[in-house]
């Protein structure tokens, strides 16, 4: 210490107690220094000299000090109100809750789980999301019918808003947008091409289902689309068409030559789903060209497992319409096969699985090819409300058309459950397929399981194919066709089938072990009473089968009107049922927080991190 500032503390006490020491220093209360302060710039009148500049430093100083003595004082002070406000909070929510019903309780934590998960990014491109660009008005389509934009007749135009109402009741229709266009009942008033209309007659297919008579005209006019509807309820048709329609009207102003298109692009979350809307796609497009009055539509199926060689001959002319799986149709556009510069349409059929957490990059990914406003369509029967919502925020003035409550089962499937102890069920299975004459489909969830039933069926003599995602393409190809033909009784299948795919009047579904997910029960049971025929879908559940899974099929059985078996009706729910479905997987046994499909989407993640991810097959 130097001698000055000793100095300077002598100077400043004016009633030194202890004088023992020259460095001691001894404790001034804070108004007693505030005080002599005071004094001391009230005699600082004079001329500034050397003194009195050591007095102001000395004063500076020690206002240094207090002010970090009082700004601590106010810490504290602040702090401890805070910890008072945080315990008075607690203990305020601690007796609010008290108050509420395990369904409030529920709800709200569903709330603010929803509430993280609409935070997600958008589902734009990142290059989109980057350059800000957000579309606001719908595409303009033109239609080769009419070669202006396209319109209902005249006569619909012309009904009032209730009228439309009305035949959406009647076809339990329900519908959310702006300016939602009108249902239309028939074919030919869509001003769909005659040579088509004939070709779907011959197909049975006479009049649109309910989601084909408001989807059509809402795609037709340019509108991006969410479209719900029960399984085998025609979805196919409903967002194929519009691109068909898109393709010719683009063909016919200015022939495609090599290198140009596609105009649109069909997403599938599968292979197969992928080869059977190509096919649907194929057939439509021949109809039109085989009439003569029509251009040839060239079709590019893209995806993994097949070699895009065999296809060259599509590659060499312009190309309209691609029917594509994510992965190969990354890998096409990033080797420069073909782009999207002039891709104007954008479907994804099963849209829920695709943007659920395993494709929702890929998919990014793909819309960063776009360069151009595209209009954009999400198919599936089943459409969560998170994914609803989400969706949604990426779509411009999107209508939203649902055919019976999301994520509900096919009414025209009679659905039976049984309890069958774990070691019975293969034997029992012998028993259940005498139900019904073939074909049958049997599902379980794990593929060495469907190894197992395919060799113990073939022992028994029953003729059997299995599909899974560990089979190479051609097996997968192979089992399909045999099936399809009618070569092949039984199918033995992993969820790889499940989804989307259309067999022909399948009698009888057999899930062999209930999926955790109840969509996934929905889309398989959905396999049969497609296009207004019945069938059965027996289901086994035992002590394996997880409770909210469990509920989640009382409910369903419930909302079907089916009966429900005593082992499902006895047990307990704690919150009696979600009758909205749960918003993350449209389950109506349980709420979001012990969402097994949640769980699963999260130790997805995790695995993911640790560079463990497995995209289900
Ligand atoms: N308007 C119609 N009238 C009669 N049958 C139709 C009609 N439209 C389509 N179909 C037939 O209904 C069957 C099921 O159609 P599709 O595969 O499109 O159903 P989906 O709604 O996509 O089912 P999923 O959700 O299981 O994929 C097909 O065989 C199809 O030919």
């Amino acid at each position: 210490m130097s001698s000055s500032s000793k100095r300077r503390r002598v100077e400043r006490s004016p009633t030194p107690t202890y004088n023992l020491d020259d460095d001691y220093e001894p404790y001034i209360p804070v108004a007693q220094r505030r005080k002599e302060k005071l004094a001391k710039l009230t005699s600082w009148t004079g001329p500034t000299t050397q003194t009195t500049v050591n007095k102001r430093q000395e004063l500076e100083d020690n206002e240094d000090v207090e002010r970090e003595e009082e700004r601590m004082r106010e810490i504290e002070r602040r702090e401890r109100t805070l910890l008072v406000e945080a315990q008075e909070v607690l203990s305020r929510k601690a007796a609010e809750d008290a108050q509420k019903t395990e369904l409030e309780k529920a709800q709200e934590a569903d709330a603010e789980i929803l509430a993280a998960i609409k935070s997600r990014r958008k589902l734009a491109s990142d290059l989109e999301l980057a350059r800000g660009i957000s579309y606001t008005e719908s595409l303009k389509t033109r239609h080769i019918s009419c070669s202006f934009l396209w319109r209902p007749p005249r006569y619909i135009r012309e009904r009032s808003y209730n009228e439309h109402e009305r035949i959406r009741e009647k076809y339990h229709v329900i519908v959310e947008g702006e300016d939602v266009p009108p249902p239309i009942e028939r074919f030919v008033d869509m001003k769909v091409p005659e040579p088509l209309i004939e070709h779907f007659k011959s197909n049975r297919i006479v009049s649109p289902t309910p989601i084909q008579l408001q989807g059509i005209p809402a795609a037709f006019s340019g509108r991006d689309l969410i479209g719900i509807a029960f399984t085998g309820s025609g979805k196919t048709l409903c967002f194929c068409l519009p691109l068909i329609m898109m393709a010719l009207e683009e063909e016919t102003k200015l022939p495609f030559i090599r290198g140009e298109g596609p105009v649109g692009v069909i997403l599938c979350p599968s292979r197969e789903l992928a080869n059977q809307t190509y096919e649907n796609v194929v057939s439509w497009c021949s109809a039109l060209a085989k009439s003569g009055k029509y251009p040839q539509l060239n079709t590019l199926l893209c995806i993994g497992g097949i070699s895009m060689r065999d296809q060259s001959h599509v590659m060499n002319k312009g190309l309209h319409i691609v029917i594509a799986t994510p992965g190969r149709l990354i890998d096409m556009l990033e080797k420069k096969r073909f782009t999207f510069n002039n891709c104007k349409y954008l479907c994804m059929d099963e849209a829920d699985r695709m943007i659920d957490l395993g494709f929702e990059d890929d998919v990014r990914n793909i819309m960063s090819f776009f360069t151009a406003q595209r209009q954009t369509l999400l198919f599936s029967a089943t459409m969560p409300k998170k994914i609803q919502d989400f969706a949604q925020q990426s779509l411009i003035r999107p209508v939203l058309v649902n055919v019976g409550r999301a994520g509900a089962a096919n009414l025209d499937v009679l659905q039976v459950v049984e309890y069958v102890k774990q070691e019975a069920k293969m034997v029992y299975l012998l028993e259940c397929l005498q139900k019904t004459a073939p074909p049958v489909i049997v599902f379980s969830e794990n593929k060495n399981e469907v190894d197992d039933i395919q060799e113990y069926l073939l022992l028994k003599g029953v003729e059997a194919v299995a599909i899974h995602g560990s089979k190479t393409q051609e097996e997968r190809q192979y089992a399909i066709k045999s099936f399809k033909s009618g070569a092949k009784d039984v199918m033995v299948a992993s969820g790889v089938a499940s989804k989307g795919l259309d067999f022909n009047d399948i009698q009888h579904v057999i899930i062999f072990t209930m999926p955790k997910e109840i969509e996934d029960y929905v889309h398989q049971i959905g396999r049969t009473g497609r296009s207004g025929k019945t069938g059965i879908a027996t289901t086994f559940v035992n002590m394996n089968t997880p409770e909210p899974t469990l509920l989640d099929l009382k409910y369903l059985l419930l909302e079907a009107g089916q009966k429900v078996p005593p082992f499902l009706s006895t047990i307990e729910d704690p919150q009696g049922g979600f009758m909205k479905g749960c918003a993350v997987c449209g389950g109506l046994g349980h709420s979001v927080v012990n969402c097994p499909k949640r769980e699963d989407a999260q130790r997805r993640l995790l695995a993911s991190h640790r560079g463990n991810d497995d995209k289900g097959y």
